[in-house]
């Protein structure tokens, strides 16, 4: 049985349908990728597995030994949060909160379960520290730290590499392909295209009507990758067709204005 497994599923809010048909799921050591255009619904459907809200209809089932709760959630990062006055230490050991059970504080084992994964993320020696006085890949680790803390099975990662430079969002792809190969399924909501063709075992194109998910492998061959390679292309076009006539006028001394 699958760690998650969706049939049908129809998002939506306040009974509008924003995507319908979705289908897919998610097995030990799976990494998925959730692609679509903007606006498609791909929040919505983390706020779904996250149950933060309920589907208009069809089924989720949570299986092979998954508890609701242990699904380590890296959110997309807003402005506010960039700015969370909590130092690196605080922020880590949150992650822990679901294993606190009733009681109304950290014990020993949340304590050591956040410093092992500081240290695993090298955001150790920066565990004194605000939060908002990191550098972004600073900042992704320490919430990649959190996440950990809370599950050792299935990490959920919200447009992760956004606002990071190439040579960052390349480290923070190893370290979550890593993860993967020790065992930990990914789900990934990225506008990366080109890195989630790389990293991806399964895609998850979120439409409307009808969504796409199968293998990477297969995923090429789909008419979803096609329309959007083909969007990309008219996208990419366009611009250098308007750098070309921007020369041009540059090249011939004068504005048309
Ligand atoms: N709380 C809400 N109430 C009503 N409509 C909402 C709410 N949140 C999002 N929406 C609408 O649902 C649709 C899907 O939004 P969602 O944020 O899930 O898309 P997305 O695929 O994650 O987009 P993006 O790639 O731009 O982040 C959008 O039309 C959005 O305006």
């Amino acid at each position: 049985m699958a760690y998650i497994a969706c049939e049908d599923l129809m998002l939506g809010y306040d009974g509008n349908v924003i995507a319908k048909n979705i289908r897919f799921e998610v097995n030990k050591e799976d990494y998925l990728c959730i692609v679509g255009e903007n606006g498609a619904g791909k929040s919505t459907l983390i706020k779904t597995l996250l149950h933060l809200m309920e589907p208009l209809g069809g089924k989720f089932i949570i299986g092979d030994g998954l508890k609701p709760y242990e699904i380590g959630y890296l959110p997309q990062q807003t402005a506010v949060q960039k700015d969370f006055p909590a130092s690196v230490w605080e922020i880590v050991l949150s992650g822990t909160l679901p294993k606190c059970g009733i009681r109304p504080f950290y014990g020993k084992a949340q304590k050591q379960l956040a410093e092992e994964h500081m240290k695993s993320m090298a955001v150790w020696e920066l565990r004194k520290q605000c939060y908002r006085n990191l550098s972004g890949g600073q900042q992704q680790r320490v919430l990649l730290a959190r996440a950990l803390c809370a599950t050792t099975k299935v990490l959920l990662l919200d447009e992760p590499v956004t606002g990071l430079d190439p040579k960052m969002a390349a480290e923070f792809y190893r370290i979550i392909q890593q993860l993967n190969s020790d065992g930990i399924a990914v789900i990934m909501v990225s506008h990366d295209i080109q890195a989630a063709i790389r990293y991806a075992s399964h895609i998850l194109h979120v439409e409307r009507e009808g969504s796409f998910f199968g293998s990477k492998e297969e995923y090429l061959k789909s008419d979803e990758w096609k329309g959007f390679q083909y969007a990309g292309g008219e996208v990419e076009r366009k611009a250098l067709s308007a750098i070309d006539s921007t020369s041009a006028k540059a090249d011939r001394g004068y504005e048309d204005e």
